[in-house]
């Protein structure tokens, strides 16, 4: 059942990866369809989030989409980025193996701040619009995240292509979970499924 404000429930999701791979293009090109030219992005300093309304099987959802940054030199409180969230998409370049090689320090990073063992994964190979420039291939990245029991996509913030994919495909994992988003029923209140951005914090580990 939904609640007084329309939504089944909130969701947080955070994006994570190196510099420069696509983060904050992506979310752009989710939230408001639009791409920026190469010399109109600058890169995150610190943390950004947009909100951003997701009808899935005739309910509506309510996703505050988290845009960390890359550098290393703008990475504050990282602990708290990581607080509450229920998914989490891990962005490398499909044509830069640096940003496909340090996954591995992401997905290090993720379990140092984010306890819940139910937190959805994704993988997300960006920019696939430069075919000629690819140097990990689709097949190689399925294995890693088939090893990392993660979900995996490719896309291009630039084209457009797999973007609304990748975040319905979070959504539809995290919804799949209860544990991540069903607040536990309490003695006063047998309604669990609102949920508001600050009770969200109680109910997850992260
Ligand atoms: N060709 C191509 N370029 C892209 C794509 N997505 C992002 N870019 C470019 O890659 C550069 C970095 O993009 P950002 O979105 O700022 O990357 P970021 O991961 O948010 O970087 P930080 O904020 O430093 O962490 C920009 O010049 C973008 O225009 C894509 O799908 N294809």
């Amino acid at each position: 059942m939904a609640g007084i404000d329309g939504y089944e429930a909130t969701l947080k999701i955070l994006l994570i990866g190196n510099s420069n791979v696509g983060k904050s293009s992506l979310l752009l090109r989710f939230t408001e369809d639009t791409f920026l030219p190469q010399d109109e992005v600058a890169a995150t300093i610190g943390v950004d989030f947009k909100v951003q309304d997701m009808m899935f099987e005739g309910k509506k959802y309510k996703l505050t989409i988290w845009d960390t940054a890359g550098q290393e030199r703008f990475r504050t409180l990282t602990s708290s980025y990581y607080r509450g969230a229920q998914g989490v998409i891990l962005v490398y370049d499909v044509s830069n193996r640096e940003t496909f090689d340090q996954l591995d320090n992401w997905f290090n990073e993720l379990s140092t701040y984010c306890t819940n063992k139910d937190v959805v994964k994704m993988i997300v190979g960006n920019k696939v619009d430069k075919e000629e420039q690819r140097v990990i291939s689709r097949k190689e990245a399925e294995a890693y995240a088939r090893k990392s029991h993660t979900l995996f996509l490719e896309c291009s913030a630039k084209t457009r292509y797999g973007v609304k994919d990748a975040f319905e495909e979070l959504v539809r994992k995290i919804l799949e979970t209860p544990s991540l988003w069903q607040k536990k029923p309490s003695p006063s209140n047998n309604v669990n499924v609102t949920q508001t951005e600050s009770k969200q914090d109680d109910g997850c580990n992260c």
